[in-house]
């Protein structure tokens, strides 16, 4: 059994641990970190699947994302445009598909003036939130204690326009029922992107790529870091003290000054402390839950949508995959569209066999993009929820109440472990933004002790 000694032990492989590491390392901190899977990145993953590079998780940047900006320009990796010329399609209420430019959706003019007077009150109430602390924002305890859907009925008559709204945080971002969660967590999610406005505007949000894949992130920082990564690495259990750690992991046991647990909050409820971690702290985790989305490639031999004059951009709150892009690769002849299946669609396409399922989603893709949409060369499903390692998709989110309840308590440290993951950013909340700057921001704590 081999033992060593360190500064600092990032537990977690992911944006947040490696840029943490990273940071550290660079301050003159020796670090050591453990991952459990076999490979760096955590929910951000790029890997062949029939022939085809895939993001089978994270993978778009956009402009309000300056921290991972800043990563890719000093990790030197380049980014393309996502394709977006031609025209989007929508399937609004009444079953009517209809396409559509720019980022208006193509529904009745009073559906569109109540959407446009919902997104002028979702940016007035983001633009009052800090995203770091929303509990202190005026109001805050009254959103937290009504859930989204609630807030949206009291506030609106039109179905279409309610259903439309919440699309673009309960499917689209937070992956949940929109009677799930509090309007006070659906204002954070706003605000973390710097506005609703951000988040409704496609061409903002899935702004570009990287090329060769976002996982190119932890993959080069690994590589930055050298040795110190040791992947296939689970941490069961942390010995701790006020003055420091103690990690066995297979083969090695680590004895370390400060712990930087970069890990999901769901996975920080598996690992064993001894003694136990002050109560508030596993609770506030038990109160933390990640959503439920299948994420869908389909590869064709052609980008065919485009010659048919469709960007493959498409939206529906009432289709099983209630948004669909063009995905196509870096200079690639084949086209690819990716689509998404959100909280209660998810649960009941997973209940069906594989077949059924495939079946069912590409019946959203035809309907959108035509026939052709039936018959992809190769077909796949990212399904996060099935790890064991509490990596779900794409982040976890307070349920009700519980941000004003436990966020205040969510950064404190106990002892010498901090514990955080882009679960936990303000800005860049659940994207990798947001985990490069909670990684920053762990290490940082730690430079400054
Ligand atoms: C399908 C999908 C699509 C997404 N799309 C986007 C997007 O387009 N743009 C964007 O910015 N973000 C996107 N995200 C979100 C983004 O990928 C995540 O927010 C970010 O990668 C989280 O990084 P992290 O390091 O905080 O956590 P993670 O990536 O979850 O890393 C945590 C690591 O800890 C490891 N671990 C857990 N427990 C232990 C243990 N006990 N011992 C050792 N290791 C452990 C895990 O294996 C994992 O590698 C998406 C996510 C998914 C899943």
């Amino acid at each position: 059994m081999a033992d060593k000694q360190v500064d600092v032990l990032v537990v977690g492989a992911g944006a947040t641990g490696l840029s943490a590491a990273y940071a550290l390392q660079r301050a003159g901190r020796s670090v050591l970190v453990l991952e459990s899977r076999d490979r760096v990145g955590g929910r951000l993953w790029t890997d062949e699947v029939d022939g085809v590079d895939l993001e089978i998780g994270g993978q778009w940047v956009s402009p309000d994302q300056e921290a991972l900006l800043a990563m890719l320009d000093e990790l030197g990796l380049e980014t393309f445009e996502r394709h977006r010329e031609g025209e989007s399609v929508y399937v609004g209420l009444d079953g009517e598909r209809r396409t559509f430019t720019g980022e208006v959706l193509p529904v009745a003019p009073a559906v569109e003036a109540e959407m446009n007077r919902l997104t002028e009150r979702l940016d007035e109430l983001s633009a009052q939130m800090d995203p770091a602390r929303p509990w202190d924002m005026a109001g805050a305890a009254e959103l937290d204690h009504v859930t989204f859907r609630a807030w949206l009925d009291a506030q609106c008559e039109h179905e279409e326009a309610r259903d439309n709204i919440a699309m673009f945080i309960a499917q689209a971002m937070l992956t949940k029922p929109v009677h799930t969660f509090s309007a006070l967590q659906a204002v954070h999610m706003a605000a973390s992107a710097g506005s609703f406005s951000n988040l409704v505007d496609s061409e903002f949000i899935l702004d570009r790529r990287v090329i060769g894949g976002l996982q190119q992130v932890p993959l080069q920082l690994a590589a930055r870091l050298g040795d110190v990564v040791c992947t296939a690495h689970d941490v069961e259990k942390v010995r701790w003290h006020d003055g420091g750690v103690t990690v066995t992991s297979g083969d090695l046991t680590v004895s370390a000054r400060h712990l930087v647990l970069a890990i999901p909050p769901t996975a920080v409820t598996r690992v064993r402390f001894e003694p136990p971690l002050p109560s508030i702290q596993r609770e506030t985790r038990q109160h933390q839950s990640f959503g439920q989305v299948i994420k869908v490639h389909a590869t064709y031999e052609t980008p065919f949508w485009r010659d048919a004059g469709l960007s493959g951009t498409a939206f529906s709150p009432y289709l099983t995959v209630h948004e669909a892009y063009d995905n196509t690769n870096h200079d690639e002849e084949r086209g690819t569209l990716v689509g998404f299946v959100s909280d209660v669609q998810a649960d009941a396409v997973l209940a069906l066999d594989p077949d059924q399922r495939r079946g069912i989603i590409l019946e959203s893709l035809q309907t959108y993009f035509g026939p052709g949409a039936g018959t992809p060369l190769t077909y796949f499903e990212s399904d996060w929820t099935s790890e064991e390692l509490g990596s779900g998709a794409y982040g976890a989110s307070f349920d009700l109440g519980g941000m004003t309840r436990f966020g205040p308590r969510l950064r404190e440290p106990a002892g010498p472990i901090q514990i955080g993951s882009s679960d936990v950013a303000g800005l860049g909340f659940q994207h990798v933004d947001g985990a490069l700057r909670v990684g920053a921001e762990l290490a940082q704590h730690i430079i400054d002790s």
